[in-house]
């Protein structure tokens, strides 16, 4: 039997998703030791994991090539899903939100706004939900600067801490939408192999339920 292929979000994710893979009892050795491999054996082989930019796993698992996949709901919210969202992992935590510089109003006046974003369809979607027309300019990173150069009016980008907001002196508008990390399935392999999958998700879901009961004790 082909093992099952995990495409892991690499960098903020990739901790937390070893982790609760060796809590269920899978020997992820050869990832904590992966020196720059990106496939990996996990458990006694039956599972594979590999390791993809938070987009990249998207296409994966989209494609097939990939059975399962765990990434953030905001790269899920900007990319679209032609899959299936099965699990909500509870960590990787952290929210959508409208900021903007301290002490200015974003819904005042007539003139048009512009907002920066990192997650263009996401700033889209939120402004077309409000019937208000703003023009949306993407940005690849450090999106805080862009109201500070004069670029944009605000921005729709990451909050978890808020330190970044804080320490460049914007400050949130409005939360759009909550954010963790999702396991999300091809939608083939849920059908081809349903068992191996729901078996593996209600491992992890049990998992998660225990870590969050430690926590609250
Ligand atoms: N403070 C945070 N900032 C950004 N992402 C966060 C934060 N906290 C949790 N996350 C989650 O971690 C995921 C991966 O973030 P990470 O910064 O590692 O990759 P990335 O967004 O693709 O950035 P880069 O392009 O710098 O690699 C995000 O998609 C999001 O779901
Ligand atoms: O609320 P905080 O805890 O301060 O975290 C939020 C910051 O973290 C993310 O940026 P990242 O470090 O991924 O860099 P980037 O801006 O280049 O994407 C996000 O885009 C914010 O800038």
């Amino acid at each position: 039997m082909k093992p099952l292929r995990i495409a892991l979000t690499k960098g903020r994710l990739e901790k937390d998703t070893v982790n609760l893979l060796e809590q269920i009892g899978l020997d992820c050795t050869q990832v904590r030791e992966k020196g720059r491999r990106l496939i990996l054996p996990v458990g006694n082989g039956e599972i594979e994991v590999v390791l993809a930019k938070a987009a990249d796993v998207i296409t994966y698992v989209e494609n097939g090539v990939c059975d399962l996949g765990v990434v953030g709901k905001d790269t899920i919210m900007e990319n679209g899903s032609h899959f299936y969202e099965i699990l909500d992992l509870g960590f990787g935590r952290c929210r959508f939100a409208l900021a903007c510089r301290k002490g200015t109003d974003f819904f005042g006046g007539y003139k048009a706004k512009t907002v920066a974003s990192k997650y263009p369809n996401v700033a889209r979607q939120f402004f077309e939900s409000r019937a208000m027309d703003v023009r949306i300019i993407k940005i690849e990173g450090s999106v805080e600067l862009a109201p500070l150069l004069g670029l944009a009016d605000g921005i729709v980008d990451i909050v978890e801490t808020g330190t970044t907001l804080k320490e460049n002196g914007l400050e949130v508008t409005e939360t759009i939408a909550g954010i963790s990390a999702r396991l999300i399935a091809n939608t083939a392999s849920l059908k081809m192999r349903k068992q191996e999958i729901e078996a593996l998700a209600a491992r992890m879901e049990a998992q998660i339920e225990k870590n969050r009961e430690e926590k609250s004790v």
